[in-house]
């Protein structure tokens, strides 16, 4: 059942270690809508100083594994990110891009399709969520982004994160999921708002009431693809992709890449760039697209 199980985003078996000295991820839960827990930083925009006004979280000293210390030595910097997506970034702690961060952030930047293959834990959220927030319009009032997620928990710990690092551009970020009230998700869907993280049959619902128009939503990702391409997903997934405008960015990240990816890898996405960071090769059948 949509958004009833209790998979989470950390642990403090993970490679990043879940807590950070302000409190985890999870404890920055809200109702999923727009507001932040942090205070914001105030920075005059030609403030060449900007960078040691930071309100930085202390440093969180505690071992990592190889998963997220074996970098190429890439800083956020590095991509030319807006200086307020760096802010929010460098205020959630973070200081430099993980292995699967590195490798997605400059493909998913360019709009190239993507498929990830990285542990739970190694920062999969950050990788997507850079690039999306990197893209949008804080100006134009239409859905540019949605990120589909299997449970309502899912949902709400990525749209925690993309609130803080988006802490300082002001997004409007929505979250709906199966269980919640619907009444409540469409009076929302009447105001701005600019990325919706959801479950898809929530999302499907609200797109063919026509209450949720995705005319303008040029980028979707699917983060543990391998549970949303199962059987009870499958055929929601497509039905979403046809709602979406042909030049759209599919981004897919999972652990796992059964013959359910494998469809819909073929029926939807485009010469999509391929990153492995997991040992064993089980990408198997999804080269030469
Ligand atoms: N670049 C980074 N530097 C430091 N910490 C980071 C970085 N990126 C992510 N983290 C932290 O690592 C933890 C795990 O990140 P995240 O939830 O994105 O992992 P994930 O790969 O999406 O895991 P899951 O697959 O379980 O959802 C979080 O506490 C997050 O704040």
């Amino acid at each position: 059942m949509i958004g009833s199980s209790t998979v989470g985003k950390a642990s403090s078996s993970l490679p990043f270690s879940a807590a950070t000295t302000d409190g985890n991820d999870k404890n920055k839960i809200n109702n999923g809508n727009t507001s932040t827990t942090n205070s914001i930083t105030t920075i005059s925009k030609d403030d060449p100083d900007w960078k040691s006004k930071l309100n930085i979280p202390e440093k969180d000293n505690r071992a990592r594994t190889s998963d997220v210390t074996n970098t190429s030595g890439h800083d956020f910097e590095d991509y030319c990110l807006k200086r307020e997506l760096l802010m929010g970034i460098y205020e959630k702690g973070w200081e430099q891009p993980s292995p699967i961060q590195e490798h997605s952030i400059p493909i998913a930047l360019t709009g190239r399709d993507l498929l990830a293959r990285a542990k739970n834990g190694t920062g999969k959220t950050g990788a997507y969520t850079i690039p999306i927030v990197e893209r949008i319009d804080p100006n134009k009032n239409a859905i540019q982004a949605i990120i589909l997620v299997p449970t309502r928990e899912l949902a709400l710990q990525t749209s925690a994160i993309c609130m803080e690092l988006s802490k300082h551009i002001h997004l409007r970020v929505m979250v709906t999921t199966g269980g919640a009230s619907l009444r409540e998700d469409i009076a929302r869907l009447q105001e701005v708002v600019h990325i919706v993280i959801a479950t898809p049959g929530r999302l499907l619902d609200l797109v063919q009431k026509n209450i949720a128009k995705l005319d303008a939503c040029r980028v979707i990702v699917l983060d543990e693809a391998d549970k949303l391409l199962s059987q009870d997903f499958n055929h929601l997934l497509d039905d979403v992709i046809f709602h979406l405008p042909q030049d759209r960015q599919i981004m897919l990240f999972s652990a796992t890449f059964p013959l359910t990816v494998d469809d819909f890898i073929k029926k939807h996405m485009r010469n999509p760039y391929e990153i492995n960071l997991m040992e064993e090769l089980t990408l198997k059948g999804i080269f030469n697209y």
